[in-house]
């Protein structure tokens, strides 16, 4: 190990950056000087100075015990809250639980202390009782909420213990999480996410944690919260009116991601004093709307005071970006005030260690782009034995995964079915939600009993069996702000058929990864015949690919695809430090640490 220089920083919170290593110094006294190797990284400290890493330290030089010597080793980067609905896998309805299961864990790999936080939807395995409980307002009564915690893959997950979340959810931890059946939401949902809010606000200042090797104690002050969808859009309004006009979290910011503008918790006008909010907020949630629900007229809209009182708007894909601000279709009656904030669009990752063909737990075949041709076969087989279909590996497969709704487009797929279900061709839809569109899975069956099935269960492994049996995954969808199936499905070598919307043009290249079929109508009461002409047209042009050089080729495309969090947790890593929380500095390079090592392994 090559000598290091010892750096003189001894006065308070000097600090110094190098490859992404930063010291700080905390005490005034310097003692003696060590040499710590962090990573690639050499840097010099003296013993008594707060060492902020944002790597594992791999040794230590001159310094006989490190422990006993009172070098407190952590990551300086970024304090990072993110705060959302549901959080996979241990609450997950759709995409919102896939993303806050996978970004955190990839931004806490690149050195920043991370915080997920969510309701206690269940009694999950893993978590325990913090035992710090506070009391927050909520409508006209004072509610205890208690935090459960606990550490996986270097992220703090932290759960907010309600009855109104844990009472109306029990064990159902995939469906009820917004109302007691699809598209119904429960009345109290408006306090059980003012609650939500303002139990994240406390968090970092309460909670103290020290799971983390190189961070211990509260998060403080000076982090950024970042916000997902509408059941998280009073946190930046109460950061302002509870917060910083009594000094506190005077540094903090406020991201806010848009998942799917088609939620905007759109309620009656009057209910916003349920929300306790001071009246200078009113003229952020005021909202005129022609639909009916739940009044005619003026309402609040908590996505609208969300977008304009946080710092930051995201989205999750660039696409979709330039379409939420193109006109009122797409933008669902916010695209003006979109166009006033601006909003940037980032492209999801998806989870590697769930949706990887070598390691899948729900498959019996594993393997990878040089044994695809040959294990897929027998994976189709498993697949259409596990649903009652004729087994025949030769007969190409396509699959659809996706909530019941117009947004997905399972009636438009329904509807174009007939018109190529006379080729040579299985396909298998699964997927939960409206009731009317459950139903139309059940009937493929009837009328195309040794051609088609549809499962109308939320059903983890089959979707996995699909995703790696499945020759093509159809994603018809009206809108698409990112989606995630056909990311999952490309590692798999199972080729996309993508309606041209959303993230869904960002992340599939005709002829290259997969099939457009160009956009659909966006209006959800009528089945365009166009688009189900769009359908059938596109899956015969991909059936008569089926089996030549040019689909080998695609499938090994497919799976050559860097799909991770990696890359997208550096772009958000960018956005992020650009709101200039104080103290906030870049991480590093990092690969997460044995995320599948059992203890890192969440077990709802
Ligand atoms: N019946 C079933 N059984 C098992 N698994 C099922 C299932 N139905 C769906 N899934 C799983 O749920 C997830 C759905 O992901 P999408 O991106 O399509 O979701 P969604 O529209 O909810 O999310 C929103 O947020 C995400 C995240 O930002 C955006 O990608 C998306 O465009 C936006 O609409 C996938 O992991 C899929 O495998």
């Amino acid at each position: 190990m090559a000598t290091a220089t010892a750096w003189n920083c001894v006065s308070r919170r000097s600090s110094v950056s190098k490859n992404g290593v930063a010291i700080s110094s905390s005490r005034r006294e310097a003692k003696a000087t060590a040499t710590l190797r962090v990573a690639k990284t050499q840097i010099a400290v003296h013993e008594g100075l707060r060492v902020v890493c944002n790597a594992r330290v791999i040794r230590a030089n001159g310094i006989q015990n490190m422990k006993s010597r009172k070098f407190i080793v952590c990551g300086l980067g970024m304090k990072l809250i993110f705060v959302a609905s549901e959080v996979g896998p241990w609450s997950k309805t759709g995409g919102l639980g896939d993303v806050l299961g996978g970004l955190p864990p990839a931004m806490a790999a690149n050195g920043h202390r991370v915080m997920t936080i969510a309701p206690r939807y269940d009694q999950y395995k893993d978590a325990w009782d913090t035992e710090v409980e506070i009391e927050l307002k909520a409508g006209d009564k004072t509610e205890k909420v208690r935090f459960f915690h606990c550490y996986k893959r270097g992220v703090d997950r932290v759960f907010v213990d309600h009855p109104m979340f844990l009472e109306k959810v029990w064990g159902k931890t995939a469906s009820k999480v917004y109302g007691p059946v699809a598209g119904i939401d429960y009345q109290d949902n408006q306090i059980r996410f003012s609650l939500l809010c303002q139990a994240a606000l406390e968090a970092p200042r309460v909670l103290n944690l020290n799971s983390s090797e190189y961070f211990s104690g509260p998060y403080g002050e000076d982090v950024v919260f970042i916000c997902n969808d509408w059941h998280t859009a009073l946190l930046p309004c109460y950061l302002k009116s509870m917060y910083q006009p009594r000094g506190l979290y005077t540094s903090a910011k406020v991201a806010f991601c848009i998942h799917n503008i088609a939620y905007q918790g759109r309620f009656a006008f009057a209910d916003f004093n349920l929300l306790n909010l001071p009246d200078e907020f009113k003229s952020s949630f005021d909202f005129i709307d022609g639909y009916e629900k739940p009044v005619k007229g003026r309402k609040i809209n908590w996505m609208k005071a969300g977008i304009l009182e946080s710092d930051k708007i995201l989205t999750v894909s660039p696409y979709y970006a330039k379409e939420l601000v193109s006109g009122p279709d797409k933008g669902v009656e916010l695209d003006n005030i979109l166009r006033k904030t601006s909003i940037l669009g980032i492209v999801n990752g998806m989870d590697v260690q769930e949706w990887s063909p070598m390691t899948d737990k729900f498959t019996s075949v594993k393997f990878d782009s040089s044994t695809v041709m040959s294990a897929k076969p027998l994976i189709k087989e498993a697949l259409q034995a596990e649903v009652g279909l004729p087994v025949d590996k030769s007969i190409p497969v396509v699959g659809f995964i996706g909530r019941l709704e117009e947004q997905k487009g399972s009636d438009i797929l329904a509807a174009a079915i007939p018109e190529f279900i006379g080729e040579n061709v299985q396909i298998i839809v699964l997927g939960t939600g409206k009731k009317a569109m459950e139903k139309q899975l059940d009937e493929l069956e009837i009328q195309y009993p040794l051609k088609a099935r549809g499962v109308a269960k939320f059903n983890v492994k089959l979707a996995h069996m699909i995703i790696a049996g499945a020759d093509f995954i159809i994603v018809p969808s009206r809108f698409e702000p990112c989606g995630l199936i056909q990311l999952q499905a490309m590692p798999y070598g199972c080729v996309p058929i993508v309606a041209s919307t959303g993230g869904l043009v960002d992340t599939v290249k005709e002829g290259y990864t997969g099939f457009q079929m160009g956009a659909f109508n966006v209006e959800c009461e009528t089945v365009d015949p166009v688009d189900v002409t769009a359908i059938a047209t596109t899956v015969k042009r991909a059936l008569a690919v089926y089996g030549t050089p040019a689909f080998s080729e695609m499938i090994q495309n497919c799976m050559a695809q860097e799909l991770s969090w990696k890359k997208p947790a550096k772009k958000w890593e960018e956005v992020l430090l650009n709101l200039g929380v104080e103290g906030s500095e870049p991480g590093i390079e990092g690969e997460e640490i044995a995320p599948l090592a059992k203890e890192n392994v969440a077990t709802p």
